[in-house]
């Protein structure tokens, strides 16, 4: 049995934690397998993960194309708000958790399928459906992708490119690629501004001078805010949902890697297999001190760190959600953060406020490496109690 296998499989996605140990002992470079190299500095891995992005469906994930989608996300976020004013007349605690899977899911069947509030429609936030990610295929329906806008743009593809088959399963990636990463970006974000309440003060305060009036944002509204990009970018760095190990291979030039600390070169033959996971980068501590730290003002503090974040990938393999995950991630943020203080306890505030109820740090540690990063098998989430003076309550 190889040693990755062990790691990876028997003892489910740790490898990545073996790997950081190597790096810890080794130095920025180290064989992970026979064939692998694993690179853990990020000025080399900006020169492996160089090349063009291009395929086939950018264009419809393009910035312009999201832009379009505006009108949905603003929907969408409707729906939350009643959702939550449902959970404060309750009473109940909401999981946050479950309702972000459920946003970025419709948002993603809304434009890609032209499916309508899947989640949203049912009273459990379509719950089982999450917690049974085998029945995904079910929830698409083929005919619709046929006719949706992913078929439209992609006109130019050979028609056995456009078989049922090999859209349903277009669909399938797009959803799964497209739900739980910036979901779960968004609960560590969440997390971590409700256990700092002054960094969440900070962004209140900057939210409110940028939508005094207090409704939904336009995302042209908010998408340069500087502290809210900050805590983006530090909810992406301590949450990068894809932690799988990105490789690459550089067909015919050998490379040459020079160690910054102890000047020692090596060389890598064209041919081998190099990769890295985004969870480790960015837990480096001599380019984020105390990585384990939740604070925003390392990016605007230093404004060249953003380029080292490997979380959306780069090159020819970059994400291709990345501008609908930004768009969703500020617009939900900007909207959730501008209505709620965190509760400070004293029952005097007039404005809506949360509570984490029932969450701690291991809601939203990463503990394995299953493709995407997995917190702790019986996490129930990130779950908050809501007050809002303005509404009355009702006992359960
Ligand atoms: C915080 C949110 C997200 C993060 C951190 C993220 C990260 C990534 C990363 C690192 C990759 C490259 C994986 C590799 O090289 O093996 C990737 C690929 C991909 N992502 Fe995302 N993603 C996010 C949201 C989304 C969203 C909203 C979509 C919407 C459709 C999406 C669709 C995809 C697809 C289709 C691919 C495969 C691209 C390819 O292989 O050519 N992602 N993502």
């Amino acid at each position: 049995m190889s040693y990755a296998f062990y790691h990876d499989v028997i003892r489910r996605g740790h490898y990545m934690w073996e790997i950081e140990e190597m790096h810890r002992q080794y130095g920025p470079i180290v064989r992970i397998s026979p064939d692998t190299v694993h690179v853990n500095d990020p000025e080399f891995i900006d020169q492996i993960f160089a090349g063009p992005g291009k395929k086939p469906l950018n264009p419809f994930f393009s910035k312009q194309n999201i832009r379009r989608l505006e009108t949905t996300v603003l929907e969408v976020l409707d729906r939350i708000i009643q959702r939550l004013d449902e959970h404060v007349i309750k009473k109940v605690p909401v999981n946050l958790s479950l309702l972000y899977r459920a946003t970025t899911h419709d948002i993603i069947a809304k434009y890609a399928f032209g499916e309508d509030s899947v989640c949203f429609n049912r009273q459990d936030l379509n719950k089982p459906y999450f917690e049974s990610y085998h029945k995904m295929a079910s929830i698409v329906k083929i005919n619709k992708i046929k006719s949706s806008t992913i078929h439209n743009e992609e006109n130019d593809l050979p028609e056995s490119e456009k078989s049922p088959a090999r859209l349903a399963e277009e669909a399938q990636n797009l959803l799964a690629a497209g739900t739980d990463s910036t979901a779960n970006t968004l609960s560590a974000i969440t997390y971590h501004l409700l256990s700092n309440p002054h960094i969440l003060k900070k962004l209140r305060a900057e939210l409110q001078d940028a939508i005094p009036e207090g409704t939904v944002p336009k995302i042209s509204k908010i998408e340069n805010l500087p502290y809210l990009s900050a805590v983006i970018q530090e909810g992406l760095r301590l949450r990068p949902a894809v932690s799988t190990r990105q490789e690459r291979v550089s067909p015919d030039e050998d490379l040459i890697y020079t160690n910054g600390k102890t000047k020692m070169s090596y060389r890598i033959p064209a041919g081998t297999c190099m990769a890295t996971s985004a969870v480790l980068p960015s837990r480096l501590p001599e380019i984020y001190p105390s990585p384990e730290e939740f604070r925003p003002e390392r990016f605007l503090e230093n404004a060249t760190l953003k380029r080292h974040q490997l979380t959306f990938s780069c090159g020819t393999r970059v994400c291709l959600g990345i501008n609908l995950a930004y768009q969703e991630m500020y617009m939900i943020l900007a909207t959730l953060f501008r209505r709620c203080d965190p509760w400070d306890g004293t029952g005097d505030q007039t404005s809506m406020t949360l509570e984490l109820f029932e969450t701690t740090h291991d809601d939203i540690a990463i503990v394995r490496d299953l493709v995407t990063e997995n917190i702790k098998d019986d996490s129930q989430g990130v779950r908050v109690t809501m007050r809002d003076p303005s509404i009355s309550q009702v006992d359960e």
